[in-house]
């Protein structure tokens, strides 16, 4: 059985004053039946060691330590509290032009820290509207995902790069066809995420979906008033 993981991602957001968030969505994840892990950005990482959170990094660079200026390594975010790490994310696919190899260089090294790898893959809405989107994300599986993957090093998180902060949701028909080919795809184990406009009122529906094991949430995870609902959402499915 794939294990169920609420994942937030707080992307560039967050400073000192959002440790109040950070202690509440750990308080209301005890007893949970579902992983709650809050990826902040690197700066708070060390500070939310306290908040009784599970903590994830949201990159790191393929080299364990080196001249790489504003970089951050697996063992720097592993020294700082991290015990998980995004990679792939279409954000960093996109501003920093990684490759599917640059990811899967990236979730070695993450695994080589310790740490487990939320790899992330998706389409863009051209690719969807082409009819491409299965073979895009087949095709991103291939590049990125390192030999040796397996359920307790890494998790996989769909997110259509279309539904990514836009309030545009993929229909739980989207989702099913996808997950349902990344199931067949990579066994009974992994646990697949979604991720993209998850939020309170559309999780329930989202989670009663046979292959969605949880979700990368990212602005609605900033809050806990947002994400404490979506949590307990995930451990009721
Ligand atoms: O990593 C999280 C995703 O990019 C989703 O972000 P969002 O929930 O703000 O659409």
């Amino acid at each position: 059985m794939p294990r169920k993981i609420a994942a937030g991602n707080w992307k560039m957001n967050g400073l000192s004053d959002a440790m109040p968030e950070a202690i509440a969505i750990g308080a209301a994840s005890e007893g949970l039946d579902c992983a709650t892990v809050i990826c902040p950005p690197a700066t708070l990482l060390a500070r939310m060691g306290d908040a009784g959170v599970t903590l994830g990094g949201q990159y790191c660079h393929p080299a364990g330590s080196g001249a790489h200026t504003g970089d951050v390594s697996a063992p720097m975010l592993a020294d700082a509290g991290a015990t998980w790490c995004i990679t792939g994310h279409s954000e960093r696919r996109a501003d920093h032009r990684e490759t599917d190899a640059d990811v899967r260089a990236q979730t070695e090294a993450a695994w080589d820290a310790g740490l487990t790898a939320i790899l992330c893959i998706g389409e863009t809405l051209e690719e969807r509207e082409a009819g491409a989107t299965l073979d895009r994300l087949m095709a991103q599986l291939d590049g990125s995902v390192p030999e040796g993957a397996n359920a307790e090093n890494t998790v996989i998180a769909y997110e259509p790069v279309w539904a990514i902060g836009t309030g545009k949701t993929a229909t739980p028909d989207q989702v099913a066809e996808v997950h349902n080919a990344l199931r067949e795809r990579l066994g009974p184990d992994m646990a697949l995420l979604y991720g993209g406009s998850v939020k309170a009122a559309n999780a329930a529906e989202l989670f009663a979906l046979a292959n969605v094991n949880g979700a990368l949430v990212g602005g609605a995870s900033l809050k806990a008033d947002d994400f404490v609902p979506i949590m307990r959402a995930l451990s009721e499915s």
